[in-house]
């Protein structure tokens, strides 16, 4: 297939586009990110949201982790359960060798965030996160439902998070509206959500596969967030050049990290 082939987005392939091994080599294995990009703002970012303990509850779901539950490790201290999920079965499998101890290839995320929270040896962060998963489950934001017919069905979360998932599943300003819409259903009033993604990304690559995406702002997001009935608690962006070999796989102007409350009716 050329490099050049284009898709609107993973739903319309009739085939699994994902390869877990590609995409966390080419985003996160590049030794120059802990001196500053988009996956050191992330992470940092995230660090600051959890360390504080304020977002708390029982349950928490993960919405599009991919192969990468580092959403799930900052907040695991904070909750008793947490569910991750993704559209692609390969990263489902991929999530579950992870959790038996069949690959570590989060390692050097969980040192970094481990050394940041100053929370004792990684291992057993990772362990704790490992036993609280209860559940990793198939989910289509684009759905109203998005974990409708998995174990999770009708269950309220106290918390969301999400990283580089809803602009990427979405072709227009309305499906990522929509998309939240269809998140929010699964979160409790007065529940978190905590979104990170990329502004102005006109398309991203997964390997040879590359997807137009509609490259929402910093202002149409704020809206869109507000609009469907949520309090925004903090919004920062990354002010960073992206690298070089990184504009190959995305052509974002900068990233997000927001963290919303939605509010009691
Ligand atoms: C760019 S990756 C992000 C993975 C990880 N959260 C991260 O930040 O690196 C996007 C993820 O969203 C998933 N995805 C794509 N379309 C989706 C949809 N309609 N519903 C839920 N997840 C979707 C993909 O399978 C992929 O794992």
């Amino acid at each position: 297939m050329s490099a050049d082939n284009v898709f609107r987005n993973q739903k319309s392939i009739p085939f699994d586009v994902f390869d877990p091994d590609k995409y966390f080599n080419n985003y996160y294995s590049s030794a120059e990110w802990i001196q500053g990009d988009s996956v050191k703002f992330f992470q940092d970012c995230l660090h600051e949201t959890f360390r504080s303990g304020d977002i708390t509850g029982k349950r928490l779901l993960d919405i599009g982790t991919g192969p990468i539950p580092n959403m799930a490790f900052c907040a695991a201290p904070w909750f008793e359960e947490i569910t991750l999920s993704d559209f692609s079965q390969r990263n489902l499998e991929f999530l579950h060798k992870w959790r038996d101890g069949k690959i570590n290839h989060m390692d050097r995320i969980f040192e970094y965030l481990t050394q940041l929270d100053n929370s004792g040896p990684m291992k057993e962060r990772q362990d704790e996160l490992k036993r609280k998963i209860r559940n990793i489950v198939f989910c289509d934001v684009t759905e109203p439902n998005p974990t409708a017919s998995t174990v999770v069905d009708g269950v309220l979360f106290d918390a969301i998070t999400s990283s580089n998932c809803l602009e990427i599943a979405s072709n227009t300003l309305d499906d990522i509206a929509k998309s939240v819409k269809n998140v929010s259903r699964l979160l409790k009033p007065g529940g978190h959500l905590i979104l990170e993604g990329s502004l102005q990304m006109t398309f991203y690559r997964y390997g040879e596969f590359r997807f137009e995406c509609y490259p929402i702002t910093k202002n149409e997001l704020q809206d869109i967030i507000q609009k469907e009935g949520f309090a925004i608690l903090d919004l920062k962006t990354s002010n960073i050049t992206p690298r070089p070999d990184e504009s190959y796989y995305c052509d974002c102007v900068n990233e997000f990290h927001l963290v919303a409350r939605k509010v009691e009716q």
